[in-house]
Formats: C-alpha cells, sequence, structure tokens
C-alpha cells in the first residue's frame, strides 16, 4: 500500500488525483495539503463526502505527523519547488504535475534528490498521448529542422508557455542545431507577434475560455509540412501517468524530468 498526501486537492488536477487515489487499491490517500482549511477534513466539502482525511495548510507539519511515502504536487508554480524540498526532508518522494520550473530548479532539485538517494518526478504532462506526440516530434525535428510550436489552454493557466511546450522544445533541442527562423530582417510590428524564442523556435501560447491542453508541433521544409497534435479533453486523461508515476517514484534514487524516461 502505497501511502500518498496529495498537495491542491481542491484544484481541477487535485480533484482527479484524489479520486485516483479512491479508484486505485494499492493507493491511500492519507492526507492532502491546501492552500487554507487547516485543521478541517476533506470530508467538509460536498465534493468530498467520502474521503475523510485531514487538511493541513503546512506541508512541513503534514509530513513530521503523517507516514507517507509520496507527494503528488498539483498546485502552482511558485511553490512545486519548495514543496520538493520539504518532501525530500521528510524522506517523501515527489511526483509534481506543477508546472513553472526553471532549467536552475531542475538542476538544484536533482542535485538535493541525489544527496538524499531519494526518487523523485516531475512530469510535465502526464498524459500518454502527450508523451507521444514530443516523443515523435523529437524524431522529426532531426529531418524537418524549421518548427513552431503552438499550445493552448484554458485562460486560469499561470504560467507560459506551458511546461509541456517547454519540454518540447528542449527535446527538439536535442535534434538540432540551433537555427534562427524567418526572415533575417522580419521585424515585429507587435511585441511577442513572432511568440516565444527557444534556440530559433518560436513558441505561440493561446489561452481560452473553454480549452483544456492541446499542442500542435508544426514543421516545415521544402513543399511539405508536417502536424503532430495532441489534445487533453479532460483531466482523467492525466491520471494513468500519475500513477505510472507513484509506482515508478518507489523504485528510483533520483529525480526523473518527464515521463518519456519512463516509457520504451
Ligand atoms: N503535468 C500535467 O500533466 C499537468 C499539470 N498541470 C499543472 O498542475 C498545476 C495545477 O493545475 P490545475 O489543477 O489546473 O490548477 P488549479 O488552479 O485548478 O489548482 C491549483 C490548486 O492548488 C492550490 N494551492 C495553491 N497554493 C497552494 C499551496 N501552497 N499548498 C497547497 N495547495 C495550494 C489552490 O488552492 C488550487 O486549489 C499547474 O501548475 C498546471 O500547470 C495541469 C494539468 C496537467
Ligand atoms: O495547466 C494546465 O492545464 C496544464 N499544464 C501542463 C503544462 O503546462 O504543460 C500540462 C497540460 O498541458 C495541462
Amino acid at each position: 500500500m502505497t501511502r500518498i498526501v496529495v498537495a491542491g486537492p481542491r484544484g481541477k488536477m487535485g480533484y482527479e488525483a484524489v479520486q485516483l487515489c479512491i479508484k486505485e487499491q494499492d493507493l491511500t490517500l492519507v492526507a492532502v495539503v491546501d492552500s487554507k482549511h487547516d485543521g478541517m477534513r476533506l470530508s467538509d466539502f460536498p465534493e468530498f463526502s467520502d474521503v475523510d482525511v485531514p487538511i493541513y495548510t503546512e506541508m512541513d507539519r503534514c509530513f513530521s505527523e503523517q507516514n507517507v511515502d509520496v507527494l503528488v504536487d498539483l498546485t502552482t508554480p511558485a511553490f512545486g519547488k519548495k514543496h520538493m524540498e520539504i518532501a525530500f526532508l521528510h524522506g517523501v518522494r515527489p511526483v509534481v504535475g506543477t508546472t513553472g520550473f526553471s532549467d536552475q530548479d531542475i538542476s538544484d532539485l536533482t542535485r538535493l534528490a541525489e544527496e538524499k538517494q531519494l526518487g523523485a518526478i516531475i512530469a510535465p504532462n502526464f498524459a500518454i498521448g502527450a508523451i507521444l506526440m514530443m516523443k515523435f516530434s523529437q524524431l522529426a525535428a532531426r529531418y524537418m529542422p524549421d518548427v513552431e510550436i503552438i499550445e493552448q489552454h484554458h485562460d486560469q493557466k499561470l504560467d507560459a508557455p506551458s511546461g509541456t511546450a517547454l519540454k518540447t522544445a528542449q527535446l527538439i533541442a536535442q535534434e538540432r542545431q540551433p537555427k534562427h527562423q524567418g526572415h533575417e530582417q522580419e521585424v515585429e510590428e507587435r511585441a511577442g507577434a513572432r511568440g516565444a524564442d527557444y534556440e530559433g523556435m518560436r513558441i505561440h501560447s493561446v489561452r481560452l475560455p473553454g480549452r483544456v491542453a492541446h499542442q500542435e508541433v508544426l514543421f516545415g521544409g521544402e513543399g511539405q509540412t508536417l502536424s503532430i497534435k495532441h489534445d487533453s479533453l479532460n483531466r482523467k486523461s492525466f491520471m494513468p501517468g500519475v500513477k505510472l508515476a507513484i509506482d515508478q517514484v518507489l523504485k528510483l534514487e533520483t529525480l526523473v524530468y518527464g515521463l518519456e524516461n519512463l516509457i520504451d
């Protein structure tokens, strides 16, 4: 039985993660960490009426008082790193879907995981289809190095570009040399018109009500184009990946950044 704490249980992803813990027979939810409601029970909220676990607002105290194997963090970019550091201090393995980590954050946390010899997973996207979209894009870039990424999300998202878009760009950059794209004398008549720059690749972020999580990777070559597209239509699409990460993190002694590293 793997003992889980979910941080961010009343959020869109956190809600699904709590349901996952109830559904899976080898997971047990022991507590949740929320931004408020310290001392209440999750079952005090109608949508969780059958989930009787304590709510903590201080992660440190939660881990001092409860026996926990894995932290599932689905909060906000401002807290992801801090929560992982607290988990490491208590010997708890973090599975983190929260986005907004910088390259420096990833290397700091990798060092910490190695010092503690604790497994940890940061997964910018838990959906298997999104992982495949990233892997296919990495392969395509070897042959078609002109590429632009268009990601679309709901308008409550805090970070841009998305964690998935940044991870995709990073994987593609492993396959191609930095390359200026577009005309050399191109002028942006409005700042941002050409999107964010990642080694010459352009990333465009759309934020609209009604969207969930979508990304298209566009490749262009002489007389041809290639589009690789993934859509998450609801947040249940992420949960098999969360379960995979929980199972795998127990076997790791280092930090893995991206679920593509855990599937063949
Ligand atoms: N890796 C993946 O596959 C996915 C990752 N995400 C990421 O997961 C995160 C959460 O996304 P959503 O659920 O859509 O956001 P949301 O805004 O619906 O939920 C975030 C929750 O975190 C809580 N929270 C904020 N600060 C906290 C703190 N210090 N301690 C505990 N809880 C805190 C908020 O009260 C809120 O309930 C975002 O960073 C998002 O980019 C979202 C979808 C998929
Ligand atoms: O905030 C979201 O919703 C999502 N965030 C992740 C990201 O930043 O890539 C994963 C998915 O796209 C949904």
